[in-house]
């Protein structure tokens, strides 16, 4: 018997997004998925031998990492963060677009940050951050947070921090303004690597499915 194929998808705000994107690639997950109330976690879906697991985005990745999970959906941020060798990112799913910035409070967003040699930062992408400072000779100790980042600066937890952005409405609502973009962001189909080539009979077949959802979608926008 075959073993089965594990898709992960995030239970988070992308989900919304790629359940339109997995049914045009020809998966839907069974009733159970949509079912509020249920506690399971894996679930059928209309291929035998496919199941979608829910987790957390971050998670996402190190399941497809440790190929505990073959295929996943998951944003650039958190494939970039882990920057994990057995993940192989095929495929710009076109959806859950925001960006990495760095926000500070409006008052003291004019200063120079080039004349530093160090900053303190709240965030939930630590590696992100430091590699985006190190690129310019700054030392920035991060203080790693997992949600609500925004309220650091007015608490006095650090100045700066480094979070997603999209309408910019969080970041207001918090006195905060946006003074450089590290990165642009989007939802991509993740696989494992070594199931790529072990079980390429199914995968690649799958992603191509992925491939010409995206391209159908884009078609229809
Ligand atoms: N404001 C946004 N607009 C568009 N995409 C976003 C936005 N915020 C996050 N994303 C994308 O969605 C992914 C999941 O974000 P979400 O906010 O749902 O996760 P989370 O609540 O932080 O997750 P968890 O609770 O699992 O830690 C992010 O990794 C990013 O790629
Ligand atoms: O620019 P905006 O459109 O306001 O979006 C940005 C917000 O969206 C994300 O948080 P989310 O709402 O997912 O909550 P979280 O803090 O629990 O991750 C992100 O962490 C920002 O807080």
């Amino acid at each position: 018997m075959t073993a089965p194929l594990i898709i992960a998808v995030p239970k988070g705000r992308i989900l919304d997004e790629a359940l339109p994107l997995l049914a045009r690639a020809g998966i839907e997950p069974d009733a159970e998925f949509h079912d509020k109330k249920s506690r399971a976690l894996r679930f059928a879906t209309n291929q035998p031998g496919t199941s979608i697991i829910r987790v957390r985005a971050f998670d996402v990745a190190t399941f497809v990492a440790h190929g505990a999970a073959q295929i996943g959906i998951v944003g650039s941020d958190v494939i970039e963060e882990f920057d994990y060798s057995q993940i192989y990112a095929p495929v710009d799913l076109n959806i859950g677009h925001c960006r990495l910035s760095v926000a500070e409070p409006v008052e003291t967003a004019s200063e120079d940050e080039a004349a530093m040699s160090h900053v303190r930062v709240a965030t939930k992408y630590p590696h992100l951050t430091r590699r985006h400072y190190e690129a310019q000779g700054i030392q920035a100790e991060c203080v790693k947070l997992n949600g609500a980042m925004e309220l650091a600066p007015s608490l006095g937890l650090s100045r700066r921090i480094v979070d997603l952005v999209s309408s910019g409405a969080t970041l207001k609502a918090n006195g905060l303004v946006e003074t450089s973009v590290i990165m642009q962001i989007s939802a991509r189909l993740i696989v494992n690597r070594a199931a790529f080539k072990m079980r390429a009979a199914e995968i690649v077949p799958l992603v191509e499915r992925f491939r010409n959802a995206v391209g159908a979608g884009n078609a229809a926008a």
